[in-house]
């Protein structure tokens, strides 16, 4: 039957014109991650040394919205300070979306990185002495930036002056980082990444060179941070006492994120965490080493629709009852 066939049958809707498919297609919902405030979408970051290829981000997928304080988690080489690189801006992935506050940052120009680095992402490393210059004061590291961003030697001070307080540091402003403890200097280092007023603030391991009640003190400024200015943060971690206390804790394996755990106050006040698999834009979700080990799954996997649920078994068993195995 032929389009003019159609259009001349009688009771039968008119063909779509080229208008009406235009319309339609105006029509469609958000993009992917329209909203968020960091985006994403199938990351790939291949690093090439002496001919060799290692694929550090393979596809990975991440939404954070506004104003979350999220956990990175995973094993060694599993691709968490790759992924904290692109997103500061300081390396350029190889294919795939990143967006962060609106910004692009596949295809920024060297002045918009700079930009970018300086007044939309701050950031902290784990080595407290990578964060602070040690010939500068703790007020006058807090003030640089400001200074660099053009806004004046007044107006740094004055922010240093802010931001050391809120920080619980005040008294370390006039110290040098040789004269301040660990925890001081990251907190100092949080104040230098919060100077400009960034919108993201992006943390590799901050507490892993401190003992557990430092990495409390320094865990606490970042919280103030998040709740207090509204700063999106991410922190990648091996630390429980940061991944336990934060909403939302993403696990990364093999450059993809592979579970979320969220954290919800139940009524009693205490903290209910619930492990969720990540389920990517076409359906595809890593299932958790441990249960394919525990289930001796392999390869493929049996797959049933059942009402409120779908059940996965390994190949081999025909419990068709899934009343041991469901997923
Ligand atoms: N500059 C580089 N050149 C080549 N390979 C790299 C480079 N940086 C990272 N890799 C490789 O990419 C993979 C991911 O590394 P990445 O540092 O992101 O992991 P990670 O999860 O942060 O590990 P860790 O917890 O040990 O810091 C690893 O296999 C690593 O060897």
């Amino acid at each position: 039957m032929d389009r003019s066939e159609t259009a001349s049958t009688p009771g039968a809707p008119p063909p779509a014109t080229l208008s009406d498919l235009e319309e339609r297609a105006s029509r469609r919902g958000p993009a992917f991650g329209e909203s968020a405030h960091i985006l994403c979408d199938n990351l790939v970051r291949i690093y090439k040394t002496e001919g060799v290829e290692v694929v550090a981000l393979q596809g990975l997928d991440l939404l954070i919205d506004k104003g979350e304080l999220v956990a990175i988690v995973g094993a060694s080489g599993s691709g968490k300070s790759t992924l904290l690189n692109v997103l500061s801006g300081l390396d350029v992935p190889t294919a795939g979306v990143a967006r962060v506050a609106g910004v692009d940052l596949l295809s920024m120009t060297a002045k918009d990185r700079l930009r970018y680095r300086r007044e939309t992402v701050g950031f902290i490393w784990q080595q407290t002495a990578r964060n602070l210059l040690p010939y500068l004061t703790a007020a006058e590291n807090v003030a640089l930036p400001v200074r660099l961003a053009g806004r004046g030697a007044k107006a740094g001070r004055a922010r240093a002056a802010e931001l050391l307080d809120l920080l619980g540091v005040a008294y370390c402003a006039g110290r040098r980082p040789g004269e301040m403890s660990g925890g001081e200097q990251q907190r100092v280092a949080i104040a230098v990444a919060l100077a400009n007023g960034p919108e993201v603030i992006l943390a590799d391991e901050p507490t892993g060179e401190l003992d557990t009640d430092t990495s409390e003190d320094v865990f606490a400024p970042l919280r103030t941070a998040n709740r207090e200015l509204g700063v999106t943060a991410v922190i990648v971690t091996h630390d429980d006492l940061v991944s336990e206390q934060v909403d939302r804790t993403v696990g990364i394996r093999d450059g993809r994120t592979s579970s979320e755990t969220l954290r919800r106050e139940s009524e009693d006040g205490g903290i209910i965490a619930q492990e969720y698999a990540v389920l990517d834009r076409v359906g595809r979700l890593q299932l958790p080493r441990d249960f394919m080990n525990a289930l001796k799954m392999e390869r493929r996997v049996r797959l049933e629709l059942e009402r409120d649920h779908i059940g996965v078994w390994p190949e081999e068993t025909r419990d068709t009852e899934g009343t041991d195995s469901d997923a």
